[in-house]
């Protein structure tokens, strides 16, 4: 469903993806794994263009979407859900407020929002919690409703950023277990970034381990195992 085709990037004339090739399935679970620097967080977030690539294509469902014009591109990233490590929650807006907010900048009308909050919000286990503030929840909650509101446009792909990092490890799993609840459920094709490698060896079918802004190996995740060949993907795998 997701073809990443030498996609480069640079910051100010350093080039922090080298040419990366990726091809994602749909539904499956897909991790972006590697050392701090990587640039595991920049190649997830030009999935959905947040950062353009430098060069290099973007092809969702073999449509690409650099070449899209900006009202095209809108629409295509409405089937692109994110979640981030920090929630970004709007503080100031109730849990249903941050739930109906894609939905309202996609254009639907009062009652379907609010069914479809409400779905979102029963999915991920949080309906009676839809008139709090995010700074009455829990980090986990917070990611729930992160998560209820990254599915809201019904995407048919989630980025998931560090969406464990910040959580304890029970709440981990919590967040772990919803995000496997909506891939088989709802069938949406994830893609993580993480440094994790026990949500990994949980939730991914397939990893790519990066280095140095090149995808350095992709490996199978199997039984919860992952067998590196290269001398460098072995010893990550040791110490991480
Ligand atoms: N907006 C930016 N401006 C300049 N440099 C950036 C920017 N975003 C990322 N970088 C640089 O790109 C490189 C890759 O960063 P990235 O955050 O993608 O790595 P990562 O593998 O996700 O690391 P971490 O695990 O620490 O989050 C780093 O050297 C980082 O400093």
């Amino acid at each position: 469903m997701l073809q990443l085709s030498s996609i480069t990037k640079s910051f100010h004339g350093t080039e922090v993806l080298k040419g990366i090739d990726l091809t994602i399935n749909q539904g499956e679970i897909f991790g972006l794994i590697g050392l701090s620097g990587a640039g595991k967080s920049t190649a997830l977030r030009t999935i959905n263009l947040l950062e353009r690539p430098t060069t290099g294509k973007v092809l969702l469902n073999n449509e690409d979407l650099m070449a899209k014009s900006e009202n095209d591109l809108r629409k295509s990233r409405q089937k692109i859900g994110m979640i981030f490590q920090h929630f970004n929650l709007l503080t100031n807006k109730t849990v249903a407020d941050n739930v109906a907010f894609p939905l309202k900048l996609a254009g639907w009308n009062k009652n379907d929002i609010d069914a479809r909050v409400k779905e979102c919000l029963t999915t991920v286990g949080l309906f009676e919690k839809a008139g709090s503030y995010p700074n009455q929840l829990s980090g986990g909650q917070k990611q729930r409703v992160a998560i209820a509101r990254g599915i809201a446009n019904h995407p048919e792909l989630l980025l998931a950023d560090e969406p464990t990092s910040a959580l304890d490890p029970i709440t981990k799993i919590e967040v772990i277990n919803y995000l496997q609840k909506i891939n088989k459920e709802l069938g949406i094709t994830i893609i993580i970034a993480t440094h994790d490698m026990s949500i990994v060896k949980r939730l991914c079918n397939r990893v790519a381990l990066m280095k140095d802004g090149l995808v350095h190996e992709k490996l199978d995740v199997l039984n919860s195992e992952i067998h590196p060949t290269t001398e460098f993907g072995k010893t990550f795998l040791e110490i991480a």
